[in-house]
């Protein structure tokens, strides 16, 4: 492969690729469990060029259903044209991290990886099996191990070394992204300079838990789940698919969904039907439909499981005591931030958890009709407050 430089470049570095999927085998990874669970893959994604000094790392994590592609890049010259696609396409937070945008991918060396347990690329409970565990190599189905936030964590710290990152400049994630955030902090504190932790909580509460045990109720009840081994068979996307519909209600504000969509039906049938199952929908059963078979195209039913369970068991404090004896061993500055309209990750849990943080915390709003979902709508936005605090110029 031919690089061709621009006229009075230096002499050529590494050549950039941005937004391209990898992955790092990271080995064994012992969990809070106790289980020990074998050849653990990352698929993550990097966009700009770590600085020899190591100063300039940036590591983003992403919500449940997320994956590895936080915004558009650039595959290497020469690369098939499906990884060039897969590069350049949108990100789900495209225009906060890019050439010039407030995380500024010519100055910050930005990381996103795959969550252990994902159906994004790293291993989860479609991966094969290893010999030990199947002889027959068939995935690992019901067999895979329940994994925490903190779990979670450890396998990235993993990647961290791999790629040669000693401390991060900034992690920051929203959601389930923002639980990772806040652990990678108190859990390896002498590697997080900056924390920003968005539209989270310190410790999943009774309501999102119950929240959560429906979602994971309608998966297990489809009768395609067949306790998690299904991969011979069809998936169970009746039930992923109303999982999605109860969480999608929670990440979205009812009086955003009152002014999208009120009473009215979707199409010509009317609402009033001889018999309920013969009624017209009305516009936002259609929109939780839609959300539904979105979701249920794109997921693993197991992996969900894994990743919702992971956000149910969120708790910062766990085993260290209280909240502020557990925060107290972080030692970064903070960034707390709320959506005003969301009902899932309340604003005053941000309180709670800003007020238990030690040093310097920023506790700041985004404002958005949108719920819960506002901390992935409101890009520009959290790019301001992310400039005006932990990213801007000393
Ligand atoms: C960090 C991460 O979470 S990474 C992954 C990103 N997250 C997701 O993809 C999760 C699923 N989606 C979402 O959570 C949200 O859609 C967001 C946050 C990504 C975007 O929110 P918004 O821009 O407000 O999109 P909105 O909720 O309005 O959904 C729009 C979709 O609903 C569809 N829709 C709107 N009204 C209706 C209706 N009456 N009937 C059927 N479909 C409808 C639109 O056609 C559009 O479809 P498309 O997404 O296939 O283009
Ligand atoms: N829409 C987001 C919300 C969860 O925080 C997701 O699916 O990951």
């Amino acid at each position: 492969m031919t690089v061709v430089l621009p006229r009075g470049a230096a002499a050529p570095g590494p050549v950039r690729e941005d937004g391209v999927l990898r992955h790092a085998e990271i080995g064994t990874l012992e969990l809070e469990s106790g289980f020990r669970l074998p050849g653990v893959r990352l698929a993550y994604e990097t966009w700009g060029t770590l600085a020899p000094d190591g100063s300039n790392a940036v590591l983003v994590e992403h919500a449940l259903t997320g994956d590895t592609h936080v915004a558009s890049g650039r595959a290497r010259p020469g690369a098939p044209a499906d990884e060039q696609r897969a590069a350049e396409a949108g990100g789900w937070w495209e225009g906060l991290v890019g050439p010039g945008a407030a995380i500024d991918t010519d100055r910050w060396f930005v990381v996103c990886a795959n969550i252990v347990g994902g159906c994004y690329g790293s291993t989860g409970p479609a991966s094969p099996a290893p010999p030990e565990v199947d002889p027959e190599g068939r995935p690992w189905g019901s067999r895979f191990p329940m994994i925490t936030i903190r779990d979670a964590v450890r396998a990235e710290e993993a990647l961290a070394d791999a790629l040669g990152v000693g401390a991060w400049r900034l992690v920051i994630g929203g959601s389930m992204g923002g639980a990772r955030a806040l652990e990678w902090a108190v859990t390896v504190p002498d590697r997080v300079r900056a924390c920003a932790v968005i539209a989270a909580c310190a410790q999943s509460s009774a309501e999102q838990i119950a929240w959560g045990q429906a979602q994971n109720l309608a998966i297990r009840q489809d009768p395609d789940f067949r306790g998690g081994d299904y991969y011979d068979g069809p998936a169970p996307v009746a039930g992923l698919g109303l999982a999605r519909r109860i969480a999608h209600v929670t990440y979205r504000s009812a009086a955003e969904l009152h002014h999208r969509f009120g009473r009215t039906p979707q199409g010509e049938r009317d609402v009033i039907g001889a018999r309920p199952a013969e009624r017209g929908r009305y516009q936002v059963e259609s929109y939780l439909d839609h959300q539904a078979s979105k979701l249920a195209g794109r997921f693993d039913a197991n992996s969900y499981l894994v990743v919702n369970e992971a956000l149910m068991s969120h708790d910062v404090a766990r085993g260290r005591g209280t909240l502020e004896e557990a925060l107290a061993r972080a030692s970064c500055e903070w960034l707390v931030a709320a959506v005003d309209s969301d009902r899932l990750y309340l604003p005053h849990e941000s309180d709670v958890l800003a007020a238990a943080l030690p040093g310097e915390v920023r506790r700041r709003t985004l404002t958005s009709p949108s719920g819960h979902d506002g901390f992935l709508i409101e890009g520009p936005q959290l790019g301001k407050l992310l400039v005006e605090t932990v990213l801007r110029e000393d």
